[in-house]
């Protein structure tokens, strides 16, 4: 079976580590280097995976690594791992937003890469990517990495690598709109006098609820819109509300703004 490194066990790694496991993949084919001692004791705890301080050992046996660092890390990482990746020859798996295949390629060396985008609720399995590859990737690498992939969620394979970044505004962030959403709906519930508890599990299992209809009919969002929207009902009412208010220009900016920082993260990281 395919041996799995993460080089960092934060937020994401812990994500797709939980996620792996939940489909049966043993605890013995992963491994983890993490410099973060709590971090590391979390790993351990939580998910019982083999976990190292030194970069170098956790990827020592592994088919596959998994680059779960901020982007800004990776030049401090290449150099460590440059020498066993040119000799096992694995998979590389590239997570951080913004770093191109061609970056990971003058730094890493040529290999077989795959940048891709996951988002944290890959936890739950969940999750959604966007992959791409690079012209090294072969077929039965492709199906590796989305094989590791599908395991938390779903996948949609990029052609266009520019379009990486919109995947990282669209999905890879996307979560954190969902959540500031309800957020701002348990604000505006307290505000008007509902204990937060309710107006927080209401706004929680709605968002729940909406996703899955999303997901699971074969409706577009704005016939099931359209479906909660009485005629001069109390949606309707919000929603004048959101229009006038530009919420899609308000969406709109947003995502152009993430999309901007991954490049902007990429363009720092030209010099290394
Ligand atoms: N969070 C998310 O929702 C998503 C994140 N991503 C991408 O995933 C990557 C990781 O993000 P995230 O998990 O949120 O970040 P975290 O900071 O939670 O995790 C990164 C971990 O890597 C550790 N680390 C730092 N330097 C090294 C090193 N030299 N070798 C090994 N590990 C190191 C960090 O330790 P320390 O704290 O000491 O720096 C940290 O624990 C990023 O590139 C991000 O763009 C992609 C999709 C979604
Ligand atoms: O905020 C970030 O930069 C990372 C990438 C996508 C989600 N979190």
């Amino acid at each position: 079976m395919t041996r799995i490194a993460f080089i960092g066990g934060g937020n994401m790694a812990r994500s797709l580590i939980g996620g792996l496991l939940k489909t049966g993949v043993p605890t013995s084919n992963l491994s983890v280097a993490e410099p973060q001692p709590q971090a590391r004791e979390a790993l351990g705890r939580d998910f019982r995976v083999a976990t190292y301080t030194d970069n170098r050992l956790a990827v020592a046996d592994a088919d596959v690594i998994v680059l779960a660092v901020k982007p800004q890390v990776m030049p401090a990482i290449y150099n460590e791992l440059r020498d066993t990746l040119q000799r096992n020859r694995p998979l590389l798996i590239s997570i951080a937003a913004g770093v191109r295949l061609d970056q990971l390629e003058r730094w890493f060396g040529v290999l077989p890469i795959v940048r891709c985008m996951p988002n944290t609720p890959a936890l739950i399995g969940a999750g959604a990517t966007g992959l791409c590859a690079n012209l090294r990737v072969t077929p039965q690498q492709r199906e590796q990495a989305q094989h590791i992939l599908d395991a938390v969620g779903l996948t949609r394979w990029i052609a266009d690598e520019a379009q990486m970044d919109t995947v990282t505004a669209i999905s890879g962030s996307g979560p954190a709109y969902f959540f500031a959403l309800v957020e701002a709906l348990e604000d505006a519930a307290v505000a008007q006098g509902m204990p937060r508890d309710a107006a927080r599990i209401l706004a929680s299992q709605t968002c729940l609820g909406a996703g899955r209809m999303l997901v699971e009919s074969n409706e577009s969002p704005a016939v099931l819109r359209q479906r909660v929207t009485s005629p001069n009902g109390t949606t309707q009412a919000a929603l004048e509300s959101f229009s006038a208010d530009q919420l899609p220009k308000i969406v709109a900016h947003a995502v152009a703004a993430a999309t901007r920082r991954g490049q902007e993260l990429a363009a720092a990281l030209d010099k290394e």
